[in-house]
């Protein structure tokens, strides 16, 4: 039992008792899903390949961020934990329980802690990162640098930093928590979490054809973005090539930010302002000087500070990097304010050639500063991509 799928479970005995459910005078029949509505949320995305998955495949609908400090500067305890780790994302990817299973023998705790039983996989990515200190402690030599401070930063340590994170995106919240709490289980004694991050309302698409989600000042968010298949682009903006070093071969890096959004003063504000601010309008999503979300931006039609302008690629040599973060709301603070905003995630080749100069740009004069805080910060080397049989980051320790 323990090695069934929960993709087949959910399409075999599940849906035959929902489907025989009798009902009373007065209730509701219950009506199953219908099997092509099954089968869109039971979706695979694969986790081997020339690249890591949660970078350039489709982007799901829900987050759950965690980065974890190390307990060891043993390697050899690191590497245990990342096959350890890639076996269990093998199966999580795939919609099976970790190890021997949720049920696995009545006298030890079980190895799947079980909350997603009878869910599909949701189409559940696991992606990986060392950040800088992870080379500090296993005394490696580092691929990047951390990051230079911005003004405005009111960075959180707390909220920042770590050895080593997982992204981990599904289309159900379940799911992606789920799959960082086991992981976190299976780290007891090499690593623990240092600080979490739950995402929904993708601040990205995968490509042109979808809707673009709004963030939480109601503005399109990832409308000018890398499309996952946009190869070219990609191998230019995103993967990791030849520069080295061999590990990092067609990995990339990601860099995160929490950003505060100041909700209160931002709704203080017209609808001009708002506009002007970001340089594109609010419903239509259509760049200032176009009438269609997918009009080109010309920089010069935008207000001077506005966060498009200083953002593309015409104001920045042409440099682009792929943003694929999310709205997060963790209630209100001591003040009654609200704690929501925007968790940034953007990949690129080179940190100092993406992220880095487009954020000191922004910093120095984005009309957005006065209702944005970046308050957590992170930057990780993401390995290329996992064949069959190998692990995680294998390259790097071999
Ligand atoms: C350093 C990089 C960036 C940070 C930090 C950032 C924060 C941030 N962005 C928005 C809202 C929008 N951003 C939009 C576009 C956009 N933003 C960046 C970079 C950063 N944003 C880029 C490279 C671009 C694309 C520019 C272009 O080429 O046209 C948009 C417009 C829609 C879109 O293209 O996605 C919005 C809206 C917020 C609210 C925010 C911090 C909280
Ligand atoms: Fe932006």
């Amino acid at each position: 039992m323990t090695d069934l799928s929960r993709r087949r479970l959910l399409t075999g005995a599940g849906l035959a008792v929902g489907a025989g459910a009798a009902t009373g005078a007065g209730l509701v029949r219950f009506v199953p899903p219908e099997p092509a509505a099954a089968a869109a949320s039971d979706e695979l995305i694969p986790f081997h390949g020339p690249h890591q998955a949660g970078i350039a495949t489709p982007v799901q609908e829900r987050l759950q961020f965690a980065a974890f400090d190390l307990s060891t500067t043993s390697a050899a305890e690191v590497t245990k934990l990342l096959k350890l780790w890639t076996a269990a994302a093998v199966r999580m990817t795939t919609g099976q329980e970790v190890g021997r299973g949720a049920t696995g023998g009545a006298t030890v705790p079980p190895d799947d802690s079980g909350e997603t039983l009878d869910l599909a996989a949701s189409r559940l990515t696991l992606t990986i990162g060392f950040g800088p200190s992870f080379f500090t402690r296993l005394n490696l030599p580092a691929p990047m640098k951390e990051l230079p401070p911005f003004p405005g930063d009111r960075l959180d340590p707390a909220r920042s930093g770590g050895d080593i994170c997982v992204q981990a995106c599904a289309d159900d919240p379940q799911v992606a928590v789920h799959a960082v709490r086991n992981l976190t289980r299976m780290a007891t004694g090499t690593a623990r979490i240092r600080w979490s991050q739950m995402g929904f309302a993708r601040a990205a698409t995968s490509s042109p054809h979808e809707k673009t989600p709004r963030n939480q000042m109601g503005f399109k968010d990832g409308t000018n973005n890398i499309a996952i298949y946009d190869e070219s682009k990609l191998n230019r903006h995103v993967w990791v090539g030849d520069e080295g070093p061999e590990w990092m071969y067609g990995g990339s890096y990601m860099v995160t930010r929490r950003i505060r959004m100041h909700l209160e003063l931002w709704d203080r504000t017209s609808l001009r302002h708002q506009e002007d601010t970001i340089g594109r309008h609010k419903r239509s999503g259509a760049p200032y000087g176009g009438s269609h979300e997918f009009d080109p931006v010309r920089i010069h039609n935008l207000p001077p500070r506005s966060h498009v302008r200083l953002a593309h690629p015409d104001s920045n040599d042409g440099r682009r990097i792929m943003r694929r973060g999310y709205s997060y709301s963790d209630g209100t603070d001591s003040r009654g304010r609200q704690d929501t905003g925007l968790f940034f995630i953007a990949y690129q080749r080179d940190p100092e050639t993406g992220f880095i100069p487009l954020q000191r740009q922004l910093s120095a004069g984005d009309a957005l500063n006065r209702y944005i805080q970046h308050v957590g910060s992170g930057v990780w080397a993401c390995p290329g991509g996992v064949r069959q049989g190998s692990f995680w980051g294998e390259a790097l320790f071999s």
